[in-house]
């Protein structure tokens, strides 16, 4: 969406629908297989040309410093690849959890990279900007890429895929999980046979798992908590290493019944899977 020179981008949230880990690097980095996909739910970005080359970014995280923000870490990536000495006002509007396994970081970077390439006429290469992305985080490439993958590596060997796009129900279970912790922890099972993308579609997902969830499960037991009430009402499923949970539902009714249920216990929202990023779908507009 363009608007006398601004851009207003959304930045969605993913949900790992399956996520098997099936080794370890030697640089301690673990090797994944999982599903992507995108909600219609997360943050957005609005983005406008500044003359005077500087890079401003409202408001502050918590707890995040400005250079550490993974939208001007994006920025200036851009700008070194490039040269460009452009700048721009970026306002980001965040509705996504952080640390929640929603991808929300990495989304806003994917926005920025995508966003900035089209605003100081950049012209890099989606190939080009999924590069940059991945040092700036394993799952930024497939916000770059903007279709739901398959994703093997630690997330950067993408294959697209169509999923179903049920409609789920999100669950914040009202603690912060430490990524490295869930990696570090001994008892993670780290030996999950590598299987074909066509194998893990043809299990359907009844037979989708998320390889974090025992270790998540015992380390915080609030995620227990909200993952047994939820599977008691749908199927529930951790996503990345969480601190979120997700229940499929087939139906928008059966959502909308289910947050109410929810009403008060935790943070919670609703939103459909989308197979195209509506990034992509708002800088085609
Ligand atoms: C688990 C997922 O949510 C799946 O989508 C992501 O791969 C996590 O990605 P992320 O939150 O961007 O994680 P990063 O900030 O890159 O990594 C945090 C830490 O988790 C560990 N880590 C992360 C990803 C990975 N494939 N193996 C790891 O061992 C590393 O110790 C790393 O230092
Ligand atoms: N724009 C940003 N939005 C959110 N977090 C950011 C941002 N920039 C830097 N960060 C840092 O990145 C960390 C991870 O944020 P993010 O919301 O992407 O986690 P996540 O949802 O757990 O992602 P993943 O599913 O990739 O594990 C945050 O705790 C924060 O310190």
């Amino acid at each position: 969406m363009s608007d006398a020179g601004r851009l207003i981008l959304p930045a969605p949230a993913k949900l790992n629908r399956l996520l098997h880990i099936t080794g370890r690097r030697p640089d301690g980095y673990h090797e994944l297989q999982t599903l992507f996909q995108f909600l219609d739910h997360g943050d957005t970005l609005t983005l406008a040309p500044r003359d005077d080359g500087e890079l401003r970014l409202t408001p502050t995280l918590s707890g995040v410093a400005p250079a550490d923000n993974l939208i001007l870490r994006a920025a200036t990536a851009l700008r070194e690849a490039t040269g460009s000495r452009q700048g721009a006002d970026i306002h980001l509007d965040k509705r996504l959890p952080m640390g929640g396994g929603l991808g929300g970081g990495s989304s806003d970077a994917a926005a920025a990279l995508l966003g900035l390439n089209r605003l100081w006429g950049l012209h890099l290469s989606i190939e080009v900007l999924a590069e940059l992305g991945l040092r700036l985080g394993a799952d930024v490439p497939v916000f770059v890429r903007g279709h739901a993958a398959w994703a093997e590596g630690i997330g950067e060997r993408l294959t697209p895929v169509a999923l179903d796009t049920p409609w789920f129900v999100v669950v914040h279970p009202g603690v912060s999980v430490s990524t490295p912790a869930v990696f570090q922890a001994p008892e993670l099972t780290r030996d999950t046979p590598p299987i074909t993308m066509a194998r893990a579609l043809q299990g359907g997902t009844a037979s989708w798992r998320n390889d974090c969830e025992l270790t998540v499960r015992e380390l915080y037991p609030e995620v227990a908590g909200a993952l047994d009430w939820l599977s008691d009402r749908a199927p529930a499923m951790l996503t990345g290493t969480g601190a979120c949970v997700f229940a499929r539902l087939d139906h928008e009714a059966d959502a909308t019944a289910l947050l109410d249920d929810i009403s008060g216990r935790w943070t919670s929202f609703k939103a459909q899977g989308l197979n195209r990023s509506p990034l992509h779908d708002a800088l085609d507009r």
